[in-house]
């Protein structure tokens, strides 16, 4: 009996980001293997002793990942697609790294990546697990067992964490059928999950934990039958190992009596996202159901209010004597130690608390609930001090923001005329050829222009050096875009490290961070900015980079922007107001800059959106809402330029099937958005009636280093033009450059621009 604190897994990274070095460094070929499987384990044995140090009763293992934990459940159960011609045995690094990367081969042969998609509702991106409908598995890794035993023979029992096979199919995709659900595959799957098992067993592992956030979507019968057959197989055929199940990102709802029906021993509840189903859950949980109540947010860095948890929490550990405290879900999604941030502005960091920070607070919760409050008193008092300082601080309401909004009518979320009147001054302005080419914004961030940046962070590149240095290469690259051919140019984004924390160091009501990582995917990572309070833009953003860059030109320039839900999606969220309402703010000062920019003389405006779908709720029923007030937002950013004035929007990693509705709200004049990988099956969604205005549809995936041909391009424009008008069709790959080389971008666009002169051609004759 008592209180046990529990972490769900924690950021594998490291401190300073000595994963993303390690990795990049073996797959250059600098390095060799050993040398990043040594600093793997480093990280994992770091991870565990500062777990344990900041009062974890409960550690993971496996919750680590060389690249993705959805990825390393593939490999375990030996699912690799055919084109990376496995020969069976172990799942080894060539093949693993090759099927999240894509493997060069020689002169642009190779094999791609596999697909990769957010993970529900964050900013981290897994590889979707590819499968066939005849598809075996065969337990092919030794990594659930290995992790175990390293951390065993360190001195900690862990709990080892693995993806439930519930979820695990959910998120699959069966190859050459989408009619077939991967759900059918449960039977052949579970074996392989046993024998990880009685592996586990074997070792002397006492609990497992199963992440199955897949029970906080919207699920059908089927799927709950199979969460039903999954643990009643598996705690049947081993059942000396007692499962946590730990269902994350939202309220269990419909699903709830499934997940307490489970014949596993404890279960986890998001209380963060949802708290409001805990009463339920007291209502209806067994009792000998051990509860893991995860009430500190595993997704934001806000500094839980420890006082308010203690007062819903006392009465549930007198009623039932035995409980987990845990993170609401994985540390994964939250940067390491707010100790490394020692620039950041005192008043709001005491406001924060990051991955360790989150498992402190909960050891001082478990101690309160066991010794009582008096235990613990001054944490507590400290916790009630920075709860209250918060609440009543200056610096997070700014009047004028709020009297602005209040000050916004229906009028100013709408443009002046309708599209197809718009279209025609725009055409009268621009006077475009059919099938224009443009790229999406960003051109490579070579490692010379992230040095350049670094030293002039660090005070050893003045100012004005950096400053001509950038110049430099937009200038370049502003020459090249006209040698090439490109009709719509962009400034490249070169001053640019991140399309959001850009903005966010521009703008009043954020705080960004120095050392605050969060890995996006594989070696990619983010420093989301930390939105405190009212948003405002003091002074325009990008106007002196655009007039620049226009002035080198006589073709039109794109102003570059990044829209208000992305900026919020992208950012850790004030979580003492809706998100809309700051979605609102954000949306408003974009407006301000995209005004600017038409004042300077702009006559085309992008603004991306690259995460407005990604942020959909997981549950159908709280889309509406979002959309709405994500469209406002977008429209209100957008509609307060002339008519002549073409606003351009982006999108990435989108199906759009089920929102094209809200897109076409958007009222954009022109949106590029990814279709290469989906060969413009993606397009289906942009018939005419529903979609009127223009669009970009990406003709080749910028996610691989290969140089596309213009014969692919064109077969799929020929594809495009199937399903639009072709005034309608804009040329364009599917993202931004940034991550790619020049010696790709190059001859790749030189395609790309033949393959729309071959189209014009084709449409004349
Ligand atoms: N916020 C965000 N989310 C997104 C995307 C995105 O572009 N932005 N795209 C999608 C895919 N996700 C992605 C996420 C990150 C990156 C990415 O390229 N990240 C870079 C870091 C970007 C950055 O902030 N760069 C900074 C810092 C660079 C850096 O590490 N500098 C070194 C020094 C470098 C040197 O001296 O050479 C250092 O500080 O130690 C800069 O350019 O200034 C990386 O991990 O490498 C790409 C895609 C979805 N989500
Ligand atoms: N303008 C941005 C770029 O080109 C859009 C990226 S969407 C992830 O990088
Ligand atoms: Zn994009």
């Amino acid at each position: 009996m008592g209180v046990s604190v529990a972490s769900l897994g924690f950021p594998r990274i490291g401190l300073r980001r000595e994963l993303k070095t390690a990795l990049e460094s073996y797959w250059s070929g600098r390095s060799e293997l050993d040398a990043l499987l040594s600093t793997a384990s480093t990280l994992r044995r770091v991870n565990w002793t500062s777990q344990k140090e900041h009062g974890a009763d409960i550690v993971p293992s496996n919750d680590f990942s060389l690249y993705d934990h959805v990825l390393d459940i593939s490999a375990m159960l030996g699912a690799v697609p055919e084109a990376y011609g496995w020969k069976g045995g172990t799942v080894d690094p060539v093949t693993y790294f090759a099927m999240a990367r894509g493997s060069q081969g020689c002169c642009a042969h190779g094999v791609t990546a596999g697909e990769m998609t957010k993970w529900f509702d964050t900013n981290y991106h897994y590889l979707v697990p590819d499968l066939t409908a005849d598809q075996t598995f065969r337990l092919s890794t030794t990594k659930v067992v290995d992790e175990y035993r390293e951390a065993k023979a360190l001195g900690f029992q862990t709990r080892p964490v693995l993806l439930g096979p519930v979820t695990y199919l959910l998120l699959a995709k069966i190859r050459g059928d989408q009619e077939v659900s991967p759900l059918g595959l449960l039977e052949r799957v579970l074996p392989v999950y046993q024998q990880v098992l009685e592996q586990l067993v074997a070792e002397g592992a006492d609990w497992v934990q199963f992440d199955e956030p897949g029970l906080a979507l919207d699920l059908d019968d089927a799927a709950r039958a199979a969460f039903r057959t999954a643990y009643a197989t598996l705690t049947a055929a081993v059942p000396s190992i007692k499962i946590m199940l730990t269902p994350y990102f939202g309220a269990l709802d419909d699903n709830l009596d499934t997940a307490l029906s489970l014949p596993v021993h404890g279960l986890h509840l998001d209380l963060v996202r949802a708290p409001e189903q805990l009463a339920d859950v007291l209502g209806k949980v067994r009792p000998e159901l051990l509860l893991s109540l995860g009430v500190v947010d595993g997704r934001n860095v806000w500094r839980a209010d420890l006082s308010r948890l203690l007062n819903g929490l006392e009465p549930i550990f007198r009623a039932r004597g035995n409980l987990v405290l845990a993170p609401s879900c994985s540390l994964l999604h939250v940067p390491i130690d707010l100790a490394r941030e020692t620039d950041l502005d005192p008043e709001i960091g005491q406001w924060l608390a990051f991955a360790v920070q989150k498992i402190a607070e909960l050891r001082t919760l478990a101690t309160a609930l066991e010794q009582g409050r008096d235990a613990v008193r001054d944490v507590l008092e400290a916790s009630d001090r920075a709860a209250s300082l918060r609440r009543s601080s200056p610096r997070i309401h700014d009047l004028a923001v709020q009297t602005r909004l209040m000050a916004v009518t229906p009028e100013q979320s709408c443009r002046n005329a309708p599209f197809a009147r718009r279209r025609d001054e725009q055409q009268a302005w621009l006077d475009l050829p059919l099938f224009p080419t443009t790229t999406i914004g960003s051109f490579p961030q070579t490692p010379e222009i992230r040095a350049a940046r670094a030293a002039n962070a660090r005070g050893e590149l003045p100012e004005a050096d950096y400053t001509a240095f950038l110049r430099e290469q937009t200038s370049k690259a502003v020459r090249w875009q006209e040698e090439v051919g490109l009709d719509a140019l962009v400034h490249g984004e070169f001053e640019r490290n991140d399309m959001v924390q850009y903005f966010g160091e521009q703008l009043s009501g954020f705080v960004f961070t120095k050392h605050a990582w969060v890995q996006s995917y594989g070696s990619r990572y983010v420093r989301p900015p930390i939105i405190f309070g009212d948003v405002s833009r003091p002074h325009p953003m990008t106007v002196e980079w655009w007039r620049y860059a226009q002035s080198l030109t006589e073709r039109p320039m794109k102003g570059m922007l990044t829209g208000p839900v992305t900026i919020l999606n992208w950012s850790f969220v004030r979580d003492d107001q809706p998100r809309a309402a700051t979605c609102r703010q954000i949306a408003l000062a974009i407006r301000d800059e995209v005004q600017d920019l038409e004042a300077a003389g702009a006559a085309m405006i992008q603004i991306d959106e690259a995460a407005l779908r990604e942020g959909l709720p997981l549950r159908r029923r709280d889309w509406k809402t979002y959309l709405d007030w994500a469209v406002e937002s977008f429209r209100l950013t957008a509609s307060g330029v002339a008519d002549r004035t073409q606003i351009h929007t982006h999108m990435c990693y989108s199906e759009f099937n089920d929102i094209i509705v809200a897109i076409a709200a958007m009222d954009a004049d022109v949106i590029s958005i990814e279709t290469a990988r989906s060969k413009m099956e993606l397009l289906d969604a942009f018939v005419q009636d529903a979609y009127p205005a223009e669009i970009g549809p990406g003709v080749y995936d910028i996610h691989s280093p290969r140089v596309p041909t213009v014969e692919e391009m064109v077969a799929l424009l020929r594809a495009a033009r199937e399903r639009l008008e072709d005034r309608q069709i804009w040329v364009n790959p599917d993202c931004g450059l940034k991550t790619r080389k020049w010696p790709e971008v190059e001859p790749a666009i030189a395609n790309m621009v033949e393959a729309a002169r071959l189209l014009r051609a084709e449409a004349a004759a």
